[in-house]
C-alpha cells in the first residue's frame, strides 16, 4: 500500500503554484481516473452567453444552450467535488461575468474551503466587480486580453472594449487578486509580432503574461480560421528558454512550463498533438447545463448530473455519477509509438 510520504512526492507538483502545505493533509483522498490522473481541478462552464464574438473561441467545449445550472445547483455540485478531493475551482464560459449571479457563485463556493477559486473573464466588467467578487473569496484570474492595438482587438473581438478590458484588467491586481494572467492567443498576422510589448506591459503592471497556442476544436465556428492563423507557439517557447534565468515546470498542470525573464513571469499553453500535456491533465469539466464533461474537446462522453440532482438524488448517488465522469475520461492526444 501506498505510504503517505509517497502519495507526498507524487503529488507535490500539483501544489507548486496555488497551494499551502496544510492541502497535504488531504492528499489520500484524491480520486484517479483510469491512467493514473488524480482530479485536482474542477472547471464550470457557467454560461454560454458572451458579450463579444471573438474569432477564435471554442466557448470552452460547450454546444449552444439556454439552460443554465442555478448558483443552488452549482453548490451542490461543488460540495460533492470537494468531498471527491478537487481542490481548485474554475469559472469560466461563456462570459462568467455577464451572470448577475456571479459574486453569489463565487461566495457560495468560498464556504467549501477550496484552495484555490478562480474565474476566466475577457475583462469587460471585471472593474466592476473585481473588488466584490476578492471579497467573495476568489483567489485569482484570467484575463483574455490578446493585443495592446485597438484596431487588432476589434478585428479579434468584433467589438470596441479594449479600454474596459484593460481598465478590469488593472483594477483585479489592485484590489488584491493574484495572480492575474494575461490570456494571449498568438495569431499568425494578427498579433504574433507583440508578444515583446505584451509581456513589457505585463511586468509593468505586476501581470502573469500566458502566451496560448491557437487549438483546433469542433465548437470554433470556422476551423479553417485556426489553420490560416495557427501560430506556432514552440518557436516563441525556444527563445523564451533562451532569455529565461529559471524555468519551471507545472508537471500535473498539464506539463506547462513557465519562464522567469526579468522579474517578469510567462507562461506557455501549447496543448495541440501534445501528449504531455494530456498525460498530466487532472481536471474534470461541467457544462453550464449541468454535465460532466471529462475532455474540453470531446462532446461525445457528457455525462448529466442535473437532472438526478434536481429529481432529489442522494449524495452518494450524485458522487457515483462524477466517479462515471471521472472513469470516462481519457488523454484526448496519445502517443501512438508506445
Ligand atoms: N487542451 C486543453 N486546453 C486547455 C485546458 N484547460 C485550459 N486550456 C486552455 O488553456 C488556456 C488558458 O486557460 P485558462 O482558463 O486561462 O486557465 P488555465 O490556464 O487552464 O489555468 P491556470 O494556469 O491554473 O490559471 C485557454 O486557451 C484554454 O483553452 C484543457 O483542459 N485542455
Ligand atoms: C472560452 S474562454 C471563456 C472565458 C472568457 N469568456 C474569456 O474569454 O476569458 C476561455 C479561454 O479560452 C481561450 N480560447 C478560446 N478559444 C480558443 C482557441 N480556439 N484556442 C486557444 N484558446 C482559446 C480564450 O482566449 C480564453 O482565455
Ligand atoms: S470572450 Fe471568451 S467566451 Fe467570449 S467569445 Fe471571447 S473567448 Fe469566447
Ligand atoms: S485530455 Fe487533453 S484535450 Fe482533453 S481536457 Fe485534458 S488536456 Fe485538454
Amino acid at each position: 500500500m501506498e505510504t503517505k510520504n509517497n502519495i507526498e512526492e507524487r503529488l507535490s507538483p500539483f501544489l507548486e503554484d496555488n497551494f499551502d502545505d496544510s492541502s497535504l493533509k488531504n492528499l489520500s483522498k484524491k480520486v484517479e481516473d483510469r491512467y493514473n490522473r488524480p482530479i485536482i481541478s474542477l472547471r464550470l462552464s457557467i454560461t454560454n452567453r458572451c458579450n463579444i464574438n471573438c474569432l477564435y473561441c471554442h466557448h470552452d467545449g460547450m454546444m449552444p444552450s439556454n439552460n443554465e445550472m442555478t448558483s443552488d445547483e452549482i453548490f451542490q455540485i461543488l460540495k460533492i467535488a470537494k468531498t471527491l478531493g478537487v481542490e481548485k475551482i474554475r469559472f469560466s464560459g461563456g462570459e462568467p461575468l455577464i451572470r448577475k449571479d456571479i459574486v453569489e457563485i463565487i461566495e457560495k463556493t468560498a464556504s467549501l474551503n477550496f484552495k484555490d477559486i478562480s474565474i476566466t473573464t475577457n475583462g469587460i466588467l471585471l472593474a466592476k466587480y473585481a473588488e466584490d467578487l476578492f471579497n467573495a473569496g476568489l483567489t485569482r484570474v484570467n484575463v483574455s486580453f490578446d493585443t495592446l492595438d485597438s484596431e487588432t482587438y476589434k478585428k479579434i473581438t468584433t467589438k470596441n472594449y479594449l479600454k474596459e478590458a484593460k481598465k478590469g484588467v488593472l483594477k483585479a491586481v489592485e484590489v488584491g487578486l493574484n495572480p492575474v494572467k494575461l490570456n494571449m492567443v498568438v495569431m499568425k498576422n494578427i498579433n504574433d509580432n507583440e508578444v515583446m510589448e505584451m509581456f513589457e506591459f505585463a511586468k509593468d503592471n505586476g501581470l502573469v503574461l500566458q502566451l496560448i497556442e491557437l487549438m483546433k476544436s469542433e465548437n470554433c465556428d470556422d476551423n479553417a480560421f485556426s489553420e490560416e492563423y495557427h501560430f506556432d507557439v514552440s518557436l516563441i517557447e525556444k527563445k523564451l528558454a533562451k532569455l529565461a534565468k529559471k524555468v519551471r515546470t507545472r508537471k500535473f498542470m498539464q506539463d506547462r512550463k513557465k519562464y522567469f525573464i526579468d522579474d517578469g513571469e510567462i507562461e506557455v499553453v501549447r496543448p495541440m498533438d501534445n501528449t504531455k500535456f494530456c498525460e498530466n491533465c487532472t481536471r474534470l469539466r461541467i457544462t453550464p447545463e449541468g454535465k460532466i464533461k471529462p475532455c474540453l474537446l470531446r462532446n461525445d462522453n457528457l455525462i448529466d448530473i442535473i437532472t438526478p440532482l434536481r429529481e432529489g438524488a442522494s449524495e452518494d448517488s450524485l458522487r457515483k455519477i462524477f466517479l462515471e465522469g471521472i472513469s470516462n475520461r481519457e488523454p484526448y492526444y496519445i502517443n501512438d509509438n508506445e
